[in-house]
Formats: structure tokens, sequence, C-alpha cells
């Protein structure tokens, strides 16, 4: 199968509709990423068809059992080269897309992106977690937080729960470790006002890969000490 017959299938499988612009956007979004890749550190994979399963498949699959839907206001935390959040957004025109990293090149790539693709309502924000889940205007503003390979579980909650509304919800990209990670994060889980809902094992196509996705709802507001200050629920993980 060619590589957008691949990428197109996928999509189509997590019950979303596909059209040649959106095929057209991944394509762009793969380019820019390659050719930025050569100046900066954004992705140990550049080949087409890994790039599409690993990075854009992986990313889009966030929506298995339609926690997220179009229409609603996702902030993706620590998106580095975009993943999840901005698949996502080429997928579902009507999401409000905030795009959050601690690395200011990565934000530059993202515009690039964004502008290509035409995508011109994107909120991005170069700085940390921390700093910003204490800003009234992000905190407890969000339909969804979202990441991937940011961080331990128990840091990624403190990091992404205070963004989240109450009956929001966190969606979190994990590796095969996620049970050992849930555990270690029962009491982050319980501090930060989340709720732990399901794991949910996504397969990947073509290449025999598998992750999970782990669900948790907000359903107390986050106390306002947290998240303490930057660096410290690095340093010192709520356990
Ligand atoms: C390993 S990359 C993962 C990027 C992307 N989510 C992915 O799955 O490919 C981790 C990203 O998190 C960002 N990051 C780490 N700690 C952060 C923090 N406290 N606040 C904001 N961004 C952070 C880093 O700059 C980096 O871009």
């Amino acid at each position: 199968m060619e590589n957008k017959d691949i990428l197109r299938k996928g999509i189509e499988e997590l019950g979303i509709s596909v059209n040649d612009k959106i095929l057209q956007d991944f394509k762009v979004y793969r380019e820019v990423l390659v050719d930025w890749n050569q100046k900066m550190n954004l992705t140990g994979i550049e080949e087409e068809r890994e790039v599409y399963i690993k990075h854009f498949l992986d990313s889009i699959s966030a929506i298995t059992n339609n926690y997220i839907k179009d229409g609603m206001s996702i902030i993706d935390v620590g998106t580095g080269a975009g993943f999840p959040g901005l698949p996502l957004r080429i997928c579902l025109k009507n999401v409000k897309l905030t795009l959050l990293d601690s690395l200011n090149k990565r934000i530059n790539f993202l515009q690039e992106v964004s502008a290509k693709v035409g995508i011109d309502d994107i909120e991005f924000i170069h700085g940390r977690a921390e700093d910003f889940g204490k800003d009234e205007n992000y905190r407890e503003k969000y339909d969804i937080a979202t990441a991937r390979a940011v961080a331990g579980l128990p840091v990624l909650i403190e990091f992404c729960a205070p963004f989240i509304k109450l009956g929001g919800y966190f969606v979190c990209l994990k590796g095969p470790n996620a049970n050992l990670e849930l555990e270690e994060a029962k009491k982050a889980i319980e501090i930060m006002g989340l709720e732990f809902v399901e794991k949910i094992d996504v397969k990947l196509p073509e290449l025999d890969l598998s992750h999970n996705i782990l669900v948790f709802k907000k359903i107390k507001n986050t106390p306002e000490k947290y998240p303490r200050k930057a660096g410290k629920p690095s340093k010192n993980p709520i356990k």
C-alpha cells in the first residue's frame, strides 16, 4: 500500500473522513519536519512511512473512544514537533488548539508548518507548563489536555491537570509501561483532582507496534499550590 493510503485508511478507521487536503497537509508537515530536522533536533524518524504511522497516526489515535471531539479546546503540553496536537487539528477543523513547549525553536517550527498548511487559529505558547498552569488565562480553561513523551506520569499530571476544566479530560499517550506508571501516579492523580477513567490499547497499522492511551477525568479543582515552581515537579515528583 502507498504511504498516503496507509494514512488515509488509518485516519478513516478512527472515524474521521479524509479528503485530499488533509493528505496534502500531512505531506507538507512531514517535508517541513525533515527540512528543519537537519538544523535542530525534532525527531529520530524521517522516512515517510514511519512518520505517517509513528507520529501522525499515533497522534490521531488519541481520539479513540471519543473523549476528544471536534469543536473542543485542547492544550498539548510539551508538544515538541507538534505531537499529538497538530495532527489532531489537521483532522478536526474546529478544534481550538493551544501548543505549548518550553523550547522556542520548536514553536518556530510549528508556526511554519501551520502557515504552510493554512491554519491560522492555533495559539502558540513558548513557556513551561508549571508557569502557564498558574496563569489565570490558562488555568482550568481547556476541555482536554494531551501529552506524549514529556515526563513520567506523576510529573506529567502536575503539568497537565491545572489546565483542564472541571468535567474535562487528560488524554495521555504512553508506551508499554503504562500500568506501572499508573501505580506510581496514584497520589498525584488524587491530589491534582483527576480520576482515572480507562487505559486503551491501540495498535498501529503496518508496523507491529502498540501503545496505550490513559484517560483521566477532572473531577475536582486543582489545589492552588499546584503546579509547583518550574523544575520542582521533575525534581521532586508527587509520590
Ligand atoms: C521528548 S519531547 C516530546 C515531544 C512530542 N510531544 C512528541 O511526542 O514527539 C518532550 C518535549 O517536552 C518539552 N517540555 C519538557 N518539559 C516541559 C515543561 N516543563 N513545559 C513545557 N514543555 C516541556 C520539551 O521541550 C520537548 O519538546
